[in-house]
């Protein structure tokens, strides 16, 4: 069976307005194969709001599509000023959280570990994880690429307890919002190297069922370019994530990729 994940991430974008025209676009958009599961593949497709429209999107979205939240608090809630955690996110109707995203990373000050633990805690409450990992330009100019994302790598596989229910998205830092995307080369390149860190460091079967996906300045236009790659399945889409009718065509390429499985 064929795997595939398809996200939209929002980021800090969007009014009720805005958002209700976009859920409305989605939900009327015509997606090539049904979303869910079928006996020739699995296809999640996934959006994630700001924290104050989740329940807006949760009750107006339909056409298979689920919603997540963009982060989590590393445990219980309680007197964290500021922070949702994954009971509140599972108790809206997320199913979905993203972690370690580079935004957070890199101008909120994330750390690995820090990342790390609040995916075991989301995992353990229920929800799926997004895992974000990518090198930043000068890290890859450097020829360090693969030491960041397996540095990475290393400190969830250190705090979670299995890689079921986890996503792994590539994105490197220097792709995000800035209309450079990685070549289909570039980006199989590493998604492979990922597979077979999850070969090396958990086992074959994780790395054949886990979904690798792509971030990083996706668009209608180079989707299906980068869906074609043996190791992409899927994606992770900001900017292009808040017009409907470009988003289905995304997922759809990816969609169009299953056939040829
Ligand atoms: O989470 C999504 C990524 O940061 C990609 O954003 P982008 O598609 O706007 O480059």
């Amino acid at each position: 069976m064929a795997l595939f994940f398809v996200g939209g991430n929002w980021k800090c974008n969007g009014t009720k307005e805005s958002i209700a025209k976009l859920v409305s676009e989605l939900n009327s958009a015509k997606l090539e194969s049904d979303v869910g599961c079928n006996s020739i593949y699995f296809l999640d497709v996934v959006v994630s709001p700001p924290f104050v429209y989740l329940d807006q999107v949760i009750g107006s979205i339909s056409n298979g599509i689920e919603v997540s939240g963009q982060n989590s608090w590393i445990g219980k809630g309680g007197a964290f000023t500021g922070e949702i955690s994954a009971e509140q996110l599972s108790d809206i109707g997320c199913k979905w959280v993203i972690h370690g995203h580079s935004e957070r990373r890199h101008i909120l000050g994330e750390a690995n570990d820090f990342i790390g633990k609040k995916s075991a805690y989301a995992l353990e409450k229920g929800l799926g994880v997004i895992a974000c990992v990518g090198e930043k330009l000068e890290e890859r100019e450097a020829g360090k690429t693969f030491d960041v994302v397996f540095e990475q790598l290393k400190a969830f596989a250190e705090a979670i307890s299995g890689w079921d229910n986890v996503v792994i998205a590539y994105e490197p830092v220097w792709a995000i919002g800035t209309g450079k995307v990685a070549t289909p080369q570039q980006a199989q390149e590493v998604h492979a190297a990922i597979r077979k860190w999850l070969t090396d460091n958990a086992s074959t079967e994780v790395a054949s069922k886990t979904r690798i996906i792509y971030g990083g300045s996706v668009n209608g236009a180079n989707s299906s370019e980068l869906a074609k790659q043996a190791d992409i399945d899927g994606f992770l889409v900001g900017g292009a994530s808040l017009k409907g009718a470009e988003f289905a065509t995304i997922i759809n390429s990816v969609t169009a990729k299953k056939v040829t499985v």
